[in-house]
């Protein structure tokens, strides 16, 4: 589905990306980690053509990135990066509803009324009793929440998130990673996501790519990419990594300098 090749990144003669190669199959859920700095954002950038690479290619389904028409390429791939929102005058419904701009003619409609669409989106998402509130009004996790809800109402075949948990509660980064993945499993949708909580990226990614000063240090199943020794040379810390008890997949525990 996603298929990017020795892509080379360069900000004022730094490298940021160096020969990054990623593959990402349809319907999977894909993630991005790394220590802060590694170019986890930057690499989202040049896979969402919000940037250019230096070198190297990004396809989607065998077709230049480049070559996507902008409508085209809105209609397969939504990206939801942190704090998207326009933050004045609209309410979360008006912002839910400019998800669907890829569907709308130059006047502003579209053939089918995508009024059940949103309904049943800000259903799931529990926005429905929000509906009229200003976005400006609305918590960090109804925030997220309305964001979601506009790039779902997308229907777009790729979904790519900025670590879409950053600022929420343990509750509500439950919720969010659940109801991305819900779409994935119901809508066939595939799903990028840089994260930074290993834990949560073991729990709902079907494999995981490690960046590590703007290489990819490696990539593989949580399990095969999550031992303590990677853990230890990317984020210079050893970890504890045990099974969790449910599914197996592996949950790093933290030890400080002074324990043990
Ligand atoms: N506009 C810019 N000008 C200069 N350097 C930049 C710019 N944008 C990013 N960088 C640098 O590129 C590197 C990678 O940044 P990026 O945001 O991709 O990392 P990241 O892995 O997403 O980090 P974090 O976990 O802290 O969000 C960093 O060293 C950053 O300082």
């Amino acid at each position: 589905m996603i298929e990017a090749k020795a892509l080379d990144f360069r900000i004022g003669g730094t490298d940021i990306l160096r020969g990054v190669d990623i593959c990402v199959s349809k319907g999977q859920f894909f993630g991005i980690i790394g220590p802060n700095g590694s170019g986890k954002s930057t690499l989202l950038k040049l896979l969402s053509g919000i940037e250019r690479p230096l070198a190297g290619t990004v396809e989607f389904a065998g077709r230049d990135l480049n070559a996507y028409p902008r409508k085209e390429l809105a209609r397969l791939l939504a990206v939801l990066q942190q704090d998207a929102l326009p933050p004045l005058g609209y309410t979360v419904r008006e912002v839910v509803e400019m998800g669907r701009y890829p569907y709308q003619s130059w006047l502003g409609s579209e053939k089918e009324d995508p009024a059940q669409l949103i309904d049943k989106v800000m259903e799931q998402l529990d926005l429905k009793r929000l509906s009229s509130r200003q976005v400006a009004e609305l918590s960090g996790g109804e925030r997220q929440r309305a964001a979601l809800a506009k790039t779902l109402v997308q229907e777009p075949g790729v979904l790519m998130l900025d670590e879409p948990t950053t600022f929420l509660d343990i509750g509500f980064q439950l919720q969010m990673m659940d109801y991305v993945r819900e779409w994935q499993r119901d809508n066939g949708l595939t799903v990028v996501a840089v994260l930074h909580d290993l834990n949560l990226a073991a729990q709902y990614c079907d494999r995981l790519l490690v960046l590590h000063g703007g290489r990819v240090a490696a990539v593989g199943a949580p399990a095969e990419v999550l031992v303590p020794e990677l853990v230890e040379e990317v984020y210079g810390t050893m970890p504890i990594v045990l099974p969790h008890p449910d599914n197996g997949v592996p949950q790093i525990l933290l030890r400080g300098r002074l324990d043990g």
